[in-house]
């Protein structure tokens, strides 16, 4: 783990490479709740021709469920990840993912219960778990982490911390374990993998992308990190994703 300074990644890195990229704080600024971010127009064709120049080594690996990516980012070509690496979806193909646990039915009952009386908390239902909110109640944190913990630790689910935010979900994989499973398609297999995120969540795949001969890119302000470079924000990915499709067209 390192904190001290991590270069930008060159654009040479992206050839050959498999690119694993995050969405939120990564491809979309943050915003105040989940539903309120802007997605840029040029989004959806960068991805599309990233997808083209890497011969299909793209897969987006984000914390949100993939029927709720689907949403923002409409390209059935390219692979998906959702619920922190619980679910899996091929280019083309049906969404794999474990069966939910029925605990979850009363953790969501009593997450909500909380919310209903806490101001400024926001319950967000996921695919595959629940998530609370205290972006806009940041004096919330210590309360909403001891009361998911408890809820987590009664229905034998696993915790998540994420920006401004904890989630609870089934124990099983992680974004890494994504990353690993990807590369063991035929098209990945003998590629570099390169993994950009931001948060926390990410931090699996940048170890898992370095175990195999890449590395992760981290994305904001340096913290303590697995990942080989840093970029200062979601601008600066769009610029380095775009230089590289405009470099190889
Ligand atoms: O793995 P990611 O694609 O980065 O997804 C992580 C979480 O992103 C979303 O929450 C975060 O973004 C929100 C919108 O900007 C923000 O309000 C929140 O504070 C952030 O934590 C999403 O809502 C979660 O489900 C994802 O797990």
């Amino acid at each position: 783990m390192s904190s001290s300074y991590l270069p930008p990644p060159p654009l040479s890195l992206l050839e050959g490479a498999a690119l694993f990229l995050d969405f939120d704080g990564t491809l979309v600024e943050l915003a105040d709740t989940p539903d309120a971010i802007t997605v840029p127009e040029t989004l959806g064709p960068l991805l599309g021709q990233l997808s083209e120049r890497l011969d299909g080594r793209l897969a987006l690996v984000s914390g949100r469920g993939i029927s709720d990516l689907e949403k923002y980012v409409n390209c059935a070509s390219i692979a998906m990840s959702g619920s922190h690496g619980l679910e899996l979806r091929a280019p083309g193909g049906e969404i794999v993912a474990p069966p939910l646990p029925p605990a979850l039915i009363d953790a969501v009952k009593a997450i909500q219960d909380f919310a209903a009386v806490a101001e400024g908390i926001i319950v967000e239902n996921k695919s595959m778990g629940v998530a609370l909110h205290y972006r806009k109640a940041p004096d919330m944190e210590a309360n909403v982490l001891s009361f998911m913990r408890g809820v987590a630790e009664k229905a034998g689910l696993a915790v998540q911390h994420g920006k401004m935010m904890t989630e609870l979900r089934p124990h099983g994989a992680d974004k890494g374990d994504a990353v690993r499973a990807f590369m063991t398609e035929p098209k990945f297999m003998s590629a570099r993998p390169i993994f950009v995120g931001d948060d926390l969540t990410d931090e699996a795949a940048f170890v898992a992308a370095a175990a195999l001969g890449g590395g992760g890119a981290l994305v904001g302000p340096p913290r303590e990190t697995a990942a080989l470079w840093r970029f200062d924000g979601v601008a600066a990915v769009a610029r380095w994703l775009t230089d590289f499709v405009e470099e190889t067209a």
